[in-house]
């Protein structure tokens, strides 16, 4: 009997009761260590028992729980795994199976996206100083709470991005544009995988990364008091701009934006239209010429006109640096 855990417990409680009893009854000190070796109360037997079920039961329960709580998360980073595994025995292209109720599910690898992983994997042996992002299969998993199961928002990510170029992140809402910006930025750190900015790690450089990096967030960060060109000076002086710089700078950036004519760079920001403030914060971000630049979605609330005039801004500021932006405009 005592082989079902239950039974173990109450029996070890029940000696343990026995000896206290009769050590009330009969003036001495209960169970002591000498009595588990004592056959005839079986402790040690017990004892064994429950160690040897302990320890087959914790990890079984705790898998079952993992299971249950994590739907199909489990199952994805098992995925994960059989393709770095796979990655590793053919580099030119990758298969994960799985199953899916009845169905088998084959996932196959984009050749881009295989090419895209095999030129960073080149540049991480032979670093090119030409190229001023690598990222190299970043992912981030957010990690579910009260039984919700994990969220794989960014999987496995490989890009490298030379100096001059942008790149568009196209992707229809929670496709995990933001979560990648996220962790490029510093905002969260990435599950596995990590990302180089001009050869500095984003898990451990980051405060370096900061000094060339300019960020347009994806929800402005502006405050409805200050004026466009007071933003200008504030972030131009972050970024070390002083004197005559900072205020041809100011100007410089108020014009790229059409926010200069008609003194509405000196209008406070909470008469700003939300397309005024959207150009306003790519131009924060472009200001004190940052080496890399990440927009979360700057088109958003724009009109076509605007639009246009954006990414003619965008292909004027690539020239001498690397630009990622996100998307969801195909225009
Ligand atoms: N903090 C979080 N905790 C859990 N899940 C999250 C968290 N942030 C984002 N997600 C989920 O991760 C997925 C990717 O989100 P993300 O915001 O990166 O996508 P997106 O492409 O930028 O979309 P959007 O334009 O709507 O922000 C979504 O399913 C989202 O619900």
């Amino acid at each position: 009997m005592e082989i079902i855990p239950g039974f173990s417990l109450y029996r070890g409680l029940y000696e343990f009761g026995q000896y206290a009893f009769s050590g009330t009854a009969m003036g001495t000190s209960g169970m002591e260590w000498t009595n588990l070796s004592d056959p005839v109360n079986g402790m040690r037997t017990v004892l064994i028992i429950m160690v040897i079920e302990w320890a087959i039961l914790l990890p079984l329960a705790f898998y079952l729980d993992q299971v249950s709580s994590l739907g199909g998360g489990l199952r994805k980073r098992l995925l994960i795994s059989l393709k770095c595994f796979k990655k590793r025995a053919a580099s030119f292209r990758r298969y994960s199976f799985g199953r899916q109720g009845s169905k088998v599910v084959v996932e196959m690898e984009n050749p881009d996206t295989t090419q895209e992983r095999e030129v960073v994997e080149q540049l991480l042996l032979e670093p090119s100083a030409n190229h001023a992002i690598i990222s190299d299969n970043l992912t981030k998993v957010y990690h579910g709470k009260d039984g919700n199961p994990d969220k794989l928002a960014v999987r496995g990510l490989s890009l490298a991005l030379p100096k001059g170029q942008c790149f568009g992140m196209l992707g229809p809402n929670g496709a995990g544009k933001t979560s990648f910006i996220s962790m490029m930025i510093g905002l969260i750190p990435p599950t596995s995988g990590t990302a180089y900015v001009h050869g500095m790690d984003i898990r451990t450089d980051m405060n370096e990364i900061y000094t060339n990096m300019g960020v347009c967030p994806q929800h402005d960060l502006l405050w409805e008091t200050l004026t466009g060109r007071e933003h200008l000076l504030f972030y131009g002086r972050l970024k070390n701009l002083k004197g005559a710089e900072l205020l041809k700078a100011t100007d410089d950036s108020l014009k790229s934006v059409n926010l200069f004519r008609g003194g509405v760079g000196d209008k406070q920001v909470g008469k700003y239209s939300g397309g005024m403030k959207r150009r306003l914060s790519v131009a924060i971000s472009l200001i004190g010429d940052p080496k890399v630049v990440f927009m979360d979605e700057p088109s958003t609330g724009l009109d076509p006109a605007s639009r246009n005039n954006l990414w003619s801004v965008v292909k004027e500021a690539k020239k001498n640096r690397a630009i990622i932006l996100t998307s969801i405009h195909l225009s």
